[in-house]
């Protein structure tokens, strides 16, 4: 997984044990409809920047989208891993996704 994704669910999986008052992620825990609205909300924004054509914006509403999958996932005990090892096995490689990004490398 990237280091990236791998820092941040590890943050993630931390929040659990926080207060909704503290941390961003914790408060969406504690709503779990408001934490499938974001995905929602973000999913349209992307799309509109999309549409707009403008490259800066299409990758922070990614990020945005991004990031709040990754919460809903972790809300649910999944981790970024299991996505990304579900996208390999698309490739026709099993196990981890990292091996199927080297193996599509010519
Ligand atoms: N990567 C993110 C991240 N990306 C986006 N966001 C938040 O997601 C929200 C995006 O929603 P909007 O753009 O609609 O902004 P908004 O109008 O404030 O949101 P609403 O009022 O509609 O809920 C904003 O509040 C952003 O701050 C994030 N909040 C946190 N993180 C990471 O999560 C970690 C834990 O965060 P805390 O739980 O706050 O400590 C942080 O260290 C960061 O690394």
């Amino acid at each position: 997984m990237s280091d990236i994704l791998s820092q941040l669910a590890t943050i993630l999986e931390a929040r659990k044990s926080e207060s909704a008052e503290s941390s961003y992620v914790a408060s969406l825990y504690a709503r779990p409809d408001k934490m499938l609205e974001k995905i929602g909300e973000e999913a349209v924004e992307t799309i509109i920047a999309a549409k707009n054509g403008d490259r800066e914006q299409i990758i922070y509403e990614t990020a945005d989208l991004w990031f709040h999958t990754m919460v809903m996932l972790a809300q649910k005990g999944l981790s970024p891993d299991d996505v990304l090892n579900e996208l390999a096995r698309r490739f026709g490689v099993s196990g981890h996704a990292e091996k199927a990004s080297r193996t599509k490398t010519v």
